[in-house]
């Protein structure tokens, strides 16, 4: 178990929070500011007890240039909102600076500051020692609550941690709560369902959620990959042909370890890959030539809810079928309605699913949806996250 804000004095101190503000903007204004909402408590904890708060986080890939579309003034504007206070935000390209030092060494307790987008340094991606130095230069304590970049070794999400005492924040302690519990203590049936476009991605989550789960559900663009690996015509459904292989030996080890593996049984082809293209249901073994698979059929869809109702846990990454075009999101929209009544703990794991959830107005409904999408995945694949690592224990 890892030190958390809780276990540290923080009143007086100057504390140094990576968050992961990588937010996704249009136009210079920001369209979902859930990664900002889910860092709140962490901050809000640390005012209250009155630390001198400095924020970090990266935005976008600026490798290592001041490119100002990926600055974080729209950031700081959003946390002034949030907060209802002054957020001291100076954006320069060296990140930090003397007028930096300077005003980090006068905050007063509570008061809160903004670094400029960390990968304006290129040393931040390569972890370099010098960077990390300055960055802890700034404060006494490091805390890291930037789950979605916890897979990365930074200087600002681990390097830092080589200079300070190093703890984590509320998102980074629950997202490890909800993820690992699931995964490590499950109650059981523990269901996975594991979607989205690429088996070669998401191979060894599939691997290591075999070891654990009751029953596997693959679908999505990857069932195609496993249907290839059986023997079936897909016609132009998408298929990760280097992956056939891979998606056979899963098979057998689903069989020979007892895991109950689901795939689709029906699905609806299109003839393009576009929302108004001419559609049909037709069994898994009957796709025609010439058609590709977008979304699970309605026989599907019930096996698959059948099964996600009795579960007592389930995981869920990856979209069944093309969600965003509205003519194929009938089955991610089943499969996530059945995640919202099974009654058990639901989890997401970030990316599009995610996304999904929250079109469909079933977020609230989830027990816990991921900031992280590589990150989720990488903790699913059973990993040591190099952000969670260099954080004190216990
Ligand atoms: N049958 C399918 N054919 C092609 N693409 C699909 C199919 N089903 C789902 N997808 C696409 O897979 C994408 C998500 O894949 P991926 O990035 O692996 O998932 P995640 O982001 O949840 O990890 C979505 O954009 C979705 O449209
Ligand atoms: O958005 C992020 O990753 P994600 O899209 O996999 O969740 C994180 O902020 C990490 O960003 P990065 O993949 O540029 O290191």
């Amino acid at each position: 178990m890892k030190k958390t804000v809780r276990d540290i004095e923080v009143s007086g101190r100057t504390v140094i929070v990576r968050c992961d503000f990588n937010v996704p903007m249009q136009d210079g204004a920001i369209t979902d500011d859930i990664r900002i909402t889910s860092a709140m408590p962490t901050i809000k904890y640390l005012i209250e007890k009155g630390a001198k708060v400095i924020l970090m986080s990266h935005l976008g890939r600026p490798e290592g240039t001041a490119d100002m579309k990926y600055t974080l003034n729209p950031v700081a504007e959003r946390l002034g909102q949030l907060l209802n206070k002054d957020i001291c935000f100076i954006s320069t390209p060296e990140v930090v600076n003397e007028e930096v030092k300077e005003k980090a060494g006068s905050l007063k307790a509570g008061e809160v500051m903004l670094l400029e987008n960390v990968r304006f340094r290129k040393e931040e991606t390569k972890n370099g020692t010098e960077f990390s130095k300055e960055l802890a230069g700034l404060a006494d304590i490091f805390v890291n609550d930037a789950f979605g970049t916890a897979h990365r070794a930074h200087s600002s999400t681990a390097g830092i941690a080589d200079y300070l005492p190093a703890v984590s924040g509320f998102l980074i302690e629950k997202e490890v709560q909800f993820l690992g519990n699931a995964v490590e203590n499950p109650e059981r049936p523990f269901v996975a369902i594991m979607g989205g476009a690429k088996v070669g991605d998401k191979i060894l989550v599939i691997e290591n959620l075999l070891k654990k789960v009751d029953t596997l559900i693959i679908g999505g663009g990857m069932a195609y990959t496993f249907f290839k690996a059986k023997g079936y015509e897909i016609g132009t459904s998408i298929l990760d042909a280097e992956n056939v292989g891979l998606a056979a030996e899963l098979l057998k080890k689903a069989d020979s370890m007892g895991v109950k593996l689901l795939l689709p049984v029906d699905i609806k082809v299109a003839k393009e890959f576009a929302n108004d293209s001419v559609a049909a249901y037709c069994d898994m073994d009957q796709i025609p030539a010439g058609m590709m698979g977008l979304d699970i059929g309605p026989k599907t869809q019930k096996l698959f809810a059948e099964e996600v109702r009795s579960a007592k846990t389930v995981v869920w990454n990856g979209p069944v079928g093309v969600f965003e075009m509205p003519n194929f999101a009938e089955g991610t929209i089943a499969v996530a309605r059945a995640l919202s009544e099974c009654g058990g703990i639901t989890v997401i794991g970030g990316g599009d699913s995610a996304a999904a959830v929250e079109q469909f107005g079933l977020a609230d409904k989830m027990t816990h949806i991921s900031t992280g999408g590589g990150a989720s995945l990488e903790f699913l694949e059973g990993k040591i996250l190099p952000g969670i690592a260099c954080l004190q224990e216990k």
